[in-house]
C-alpha cells in the first residue's frame, strides 16, 4: 500500500498533520494521518464508511485528543489554542445535535450568541436559499432540514476555514446546488475548505485536491487532474488459446486479471504492450478497451490495495 503526497500545495497551509493517530484498538481508528490543505484551497476527504473521516475531523477540532502526531490549524495547536481555531473556523459535525422544544431560528441564534453576534439579514438570507423555515420546531425538522441549521450555523459567521462532515447528507438535488453555490462563494471571498464525503461526483465537482482514506490511513492525495492522469483501461479480450491469470498478472500494468473460457478481463495502467504481445500468443480474437472513470479508478485502487503483490 502506498502513500502519495505529491503536488503538494505551495502555500502556507491552513490545516497540516502529522502522524497524526487516534488508535480504539482492534485496527480501528486513524493512523498515521499526514494532510495539508493549502489557504484558498477546496480539499475532499474521500472514504467508504468507517474509514476514518470523522475521526480525523474531530481530532483536527479537539473533541478528540491524538495518541500520537500533531496537528495545526492556521498555524495554531488544535490543543493548545482550541478555542482561537473554534472561533474562526466553521464546522459542520456528521453526527445532528438534538435540540428539543426549540425553533431552528432559536438554535441558530443561540450558537451566533455564543459567537458573540452574528449578521442576522446573512443567516435570513442563507435560510431563505437553502429553503429552511427558521420558525418551525427543530426537532419536527427531517433529517435534511437539521442539515439545513447545521449549514447555516457553519456558514453564518463568513469563517476562514469550513470544515465540514458529509455536508449533503440528506439534501435533496435542489439544495445540494445551491449548497455548492455557496462554497463556490465562500472560496471565492478567501476561504478554505476541507469537507468529508463518500460521493465521488459531489468533491468531483467542487474540490481541488482530495485525500482518500481508507481503514484509517490516508494512501493517496492528489489533484482530480493527478488522480485522472492514471489513465486506467478497463479490457476484455476472447482468444483461442486459455490463459493463466496468475501469469497474466506478472506482466507490468494488468491488474485484476479474470479468465472465464476463452474470456480474459482486467485493467490495465499505462502502456497496453506488454499485454497485447501475451495475448497475441494467446491468439485474440476480440478486444475491447475503454477508460476508467473516476469514480472506477478508486473502486480498482480500493481492489488493488486490498490484493496481496504478487508472488506473495
Ligand atoms: N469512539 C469510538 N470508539 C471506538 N471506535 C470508534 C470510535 N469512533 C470511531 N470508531 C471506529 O473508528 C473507525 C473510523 O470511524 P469514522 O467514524 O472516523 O469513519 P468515517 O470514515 O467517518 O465513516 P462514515 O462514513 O461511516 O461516517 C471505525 O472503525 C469506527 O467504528
Amino acid at each position: 500500500m502506498t502513500s502519495t503526497t505529491e503536488a503538494r500545495p505551495a502555500a502556507a497551509p491552513v490545516v497540516a498533520c502529522s502522524g497524526l493517530t487516534k488508535d480504539f484498538g482492534s485496527g480501528r481508528g486513524v493512523f498515521d494521518v499526514e494532510l495539508v490543505v493549502a489557504r484558498g484551497e477546496t480539499f475532499g476527504f474521500i472514504g467508504p464508511n468507517g474509514a476514518g473521516k470523522t475521526t480525523t475531523i474531530r481530532l483536527l477540532m479537539d473533541f478528540t485528543r491524538p495518541d500520537r502526531g500533531h496537528a495545526t490549524i492556521f498555524g495554531l495547536d488544535t490543543h493548545a489554542d482550541s478555542a482561537e481555531i473554534k472561533r474562526r473556523v466553521g464546522y459542520l459535525p456528521g453526527e445532528l445535535v438534538q435540540w428539543p422544544r426549540v425553533t431552528a431560528g432559536y438554535v441558530i441564534g443561540l450558537l451566533a450568541g455564543l459567537r458573540g453576534g452574528v449578521d442576522e439579514g446573512y443567516i435570513h438570507a442563507l435560510a431563505e436559499r437553502l429553503r429552511l423555515d427558521l420558525g418551525r420546531r427543530y426537532e419536527d425538522l427531517s433529517h435534511g432540514n437539521k442539515q439545513k441549521v447545521g449549514l447555516i450555523q457553519a456558514f453564518m459567521h463568513r469563517p476562514e476555514l469550513l470544515i465540514l462532515d458529509e455536508p449533503t447528507l440528506g439534501l435533496d438535488p435542489l439544495i445540494q446546488r445551491v449548497f455548492h453555490e455557496m462554497l463556490h462563494e465562500a472560496v471565492a471571498g478567501g476561504a478554505t475548505v476541507l469537507l468529508s464525503s463518500h460521493v465521488l461526483s459531489e468533491v468531483e465537482s467542487v474540490c481541488d485536491r482530495i485525500g482518500l482514506i481508507r481503514d484509517g490511513r490516508v494512501w493517496k492525495v492528489g489533484s482530480l487532474n493527478e488522480l485522472r492522469a492514471k489513465r486506467i483501461h478497463r479490457v476484455e479480450a476472447i482468444v483461442t488459446e486459455p490463459l493463466d491469470a496468475m501469469r497474466l498478472r506478472e506482466i507490468p500494468g494488468v491488474g485484476d486479471p479474470r479468465c472465464d473460457g476463452r474470456l480474459l478481463t482486467c485493467s490495465v495502467q499505462g502502456s497496453i504492450g506488454p499485454l497485447l504481445q501475451a495475448l497475441s500468443a494467446a491468439g485474440v480474437v476480440e478486444l475491447d478497451s475503454r477508460e476508467l472513470s473516476l469514480e472506477e479508478v478508486f473502486l480498482h485502487e480500493y481492489e488493488t490495495a486490498a490484493q496481496p503483490a504478487p508472488g506473495h
